[in-house]
């Protein structure tokens, strides 16, 4: 409901009964003298029989047509006209006068025709949420026929017409309730009466809520899986008569209505179709019971232009600057959930045709997603199907990147409570100083890393995204244009399970690296370099200089191409002097041809997001005497193993060339 206060202006010829109306209506008595012109009164949402999406008040404007300039000043501030007449006379001028004004004001809003003065008819009040046999279908139906239709047909602004009387109190309340009705469930959007149809957007939405209530996916709505739609859009149960009178009906449609003949609409033992829910809203609409069909709709979110509501899509959610967002255990259960669901073959993997129907209850796969080559982005079976681990771990990815994005699609997929319980906001982050300088504190609470992945044009980056996606190597060079991003989980030691997101930026290399803002995203940046390429550490170096910010985050340096031959670097600097000089790990060497030693490598990106203080230039160790201690050993260590390790090497080559020579 976006109206907060609704004012209905009661017009009509003179003495039809528009003052009693009013008075009627709220003392519950008939007082046959009244004045001319009431003062407007305002009728507060406690007086509605069904208080729930009625407006918090209600502002009754009782007119004379005396005096037009006063007529045509409320009816421009009004949301809805109750056009009164009790006569043929009146009835005449209701046509002749009173509708072709309206639109002469140039207004747009509905009109409740009512029919004064019906003093013979006892009062019934027939109102139910299902549809049931009509109890006042039987009452004199002629004014229906003769006065109502054929304005009806003329006038496609009247909302609905009535008879009441003021001095019996009948039907008073209905007549306001249709009021209120005509704000608050408006019939327009729904069904569209010159052509006796549903509304385009009323069918989609309703379709979707289909989908959604089809709990196990046969394309039925059985007894279960209706009375699970029934509870959460009305809170109650529906009984068992009920039920059955709206099967047979449906039964009943699809053998002798012509449209609907031989299309099932209610299949015995099965359920109701997709057809048969759209039918039995559309035979809401036409009996003036939408209410039925709007709670449903509003239920499921959607705004009076069969939008879903853009605060639920996308709720305010608090998130500092440093902070990160990320699913909550009660997000993860549910895409968790979504995707067994969803995995009909079983197989582990959700095929082509099984995320078409996970997406169809939504606009289409997320642009993030598309923009990103998915599935690719993430992890794939044998048969290029997303996982459940390549699922979660893309929505890892798109809720670190976009958590606005995820939300949305969580209620798309119809997760029923608020979507920010679904995410978790993580601590903004602390610094810390030594030596002078600044630098990011330990992490404890978050899961989800965000890596670039920098170097020069063929050094391997793309190579290092597909491992970690544990694809295979090939040989194949393609070089990056449009930034790439690939998302997986992995564990370290103790058992936790981390996601991490690699991104390599393409072209837009130096615009990204440039952007501090976009640094704050990121937590850590892989520098690599190609170790069989003389010209590639020297790119690092540059960037190093040009973008010197970079040294306030983890740096981890990588030499890739280890299973090629090592060339010294052609730069002022070695790699080892300059990790030395930064006082960071010197490069890791692997190859993306090894599967272990690029293992290592993500569980230290990993690590260096988790550890930032140990992987951020220029911040020596803090117990120098431990640290010295400490690196002579090292070294001791690292030259044996390198001395062996040459050692072996040349012997290698050496028996390899001998061997060979033979
Ligand atoms: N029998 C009968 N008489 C009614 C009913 N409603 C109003 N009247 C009578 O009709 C006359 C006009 O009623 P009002 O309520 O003053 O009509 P109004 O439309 O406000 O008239 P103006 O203010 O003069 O435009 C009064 O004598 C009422 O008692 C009704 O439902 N049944
Ligand atoms: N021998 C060997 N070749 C590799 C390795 N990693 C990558 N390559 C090859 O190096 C070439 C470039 O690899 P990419 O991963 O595309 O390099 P890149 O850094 O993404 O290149 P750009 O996108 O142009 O910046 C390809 O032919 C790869 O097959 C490796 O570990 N060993
Ligand atoms: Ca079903
Ligand atoms: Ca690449």
């Amino acid at each position: 409901m976006t109206k907060e206060t609704i004012r209905v202006v009661i017009c009509g010829d003179e003495g039809v009964g528009k003052s009693s109306l009013i008075v009627s209506l709220t003392k519950a008595e008939f007082i046959p003298t009244i004045q001319d012109v009431l003062p407007p009164i305002s009728i507060p949402r406690d007086f509605s029989s069904s208080p729930t999406y009625s407006p918090k008040n209600t502002v009754l404007i009782d007119t004379s047509d005396s005096d037009l300039i006063a007529l045509d000043h409320e009816l421009k501030s009004a949301d809805v006209i109750w056009l009164v007449y009790c006569d043929h006379e009146s009835y005449d001028h209701v046509s002749l006068f009173w509708l072709p004004h309206f639109r002469s004001l140039g207004l747009n809003i509905p009109v409740i025709l009512c029919k004064n003065k019906c003093d013979s008819i006892s009062n019934v009040n027939a109102n139910a949420m299902v549809v049931s046999e009509n109890s006042d279908d039987d009452i004199d139906t002629k004014v229906e026929d003769e006065e109502f239709i054929p304005i009806l047909m003329e006038f496609k602004e009247i909302d609905t017409c009535i008879k009441t009387s003021a001095k019996t109190q009948f039907d008073l309340n209905q007549a306001f309730y249709l009021c209120q009705r005509a704000i608050t469930h408006p019939i327009s959007p729904l069904f569209d009466a010159m052509v006796g149809e549903l509304k385009p957007l009323a069918v989609m939405a309703l379709k979707r809520i289909f989908l959604l209530s089809d709990l196990n996916q046969d394309s039925y709505l059985d007894d279960n899986e209706i009375l699970g739609l029934q509870k959460k859009c009305f809170n109650k149960s529906i009984d068992v008569n009920e039920l059955n009178f709206i099967k047979d009906l449906l039964l009943d449609i699809s053998k002798h209505d012509q449209e609907y003949i031989n299309r099932k609409l209610y299949v015995p033992g099965k359920g109701i179709t997709k057809d048969g829910f759209l039918v039995l809203n559309k035979i809401y609409a036409e009996r003036g019971r939408h209410e039925t069909t709007w709670a449903i709709l509003r239920t499921f979110h959607y705004t009076d232009s069969l939008c879903i509501n853009d605060k639920i899509l996308h709720p305010r959610l608090v998130v500092p600057d440093t902070s990160s967002v990320e699913l909550s255990p009660k997000g993860y259960r549910f895409l968790v959930d979504i995707f067994l669901k969803f995995d009909i073959d079983n197989d582990g993997g959700l095929n082509n045709q099984e995320l078409h129907r996970l997406f169809k209850c939504t606009p289409g796969l997320p642009k993030l997603w598309t923009s990103t080559n998915f599935p690719f982005s993430t992890v794939v079976n044998n048969k290029g199907c997303i996982t459940l681990q390549g699922w979660l771990a893309q929505w890892s990815m798109t809720t670190f990147l976009n958590y606005s994005t995820t939300t949305a699609y969580l209620v798309y997929f119809g997760f029923q409570e608020d979507a920010r319980l679904a995410l978790q906001v993580t601590k903004p982050r602390k610094m810390r100083r030594r030596s002078g300088k600044l630098y990011r504190s330990n992490i404890n609470d978050r899961k989800v890393f965000n890596c670039f992945v920098i170097g020069k044009p063929c050094c391997g980056k793309s190579s290092l995204l597909e491992a970690f996606l544990g694809r295979s190597f090939s040989e194949e060079y393609s070089p990056t244009i449009k930034p790439r991003i690939a998302v997986n989980s992995l564990e370290l030691k103790g058992g936790k399970q981390y996601y991490l997101i690699l991104q390599e930026l393409g072209e837009q290399e130096y615009a990204i690296l440039e952007n501090k803002d976009k640094l704050k995203e990121c937590d850590v940046i892989c520098l690599t370099y190609d170790s069989s390429d003389p010209e590639s550490f020297s790119y690092l170096v540059s960037l190093l200089d040009k973008f010197t910010h970079l040294q306030d985050l983890p740096l981890v340096f990588v030499a890739s191409k280890a299973d090629l031959d090592k060339q010294q670097q052609r730069c002022q600097i070695q790699p080892d002097e300059l990790a030395d000089e930064l006082f960071v790990n010197h490069p890791l060497h692997i190859s993306s041809r090894w599967l272990s030693s690029l293992n290592e490598l993500f569980i230290k990106i990993t690590e260096a997001a988790l550890d930032p203080g140990k992987n951020t230039p220029g911040l020596p160790e803090e117990t120098a005497a431990k640290d010295v201690d400490y690196r002579q050993t090292a070294l001791i260590f690292g030259s044996t193993v390198g001395f062996v390790a040459l050692c072996s090497f040349t012997l290698m080559k050496l028996f390899k060339s001998s061997k060979f020579s033979k």
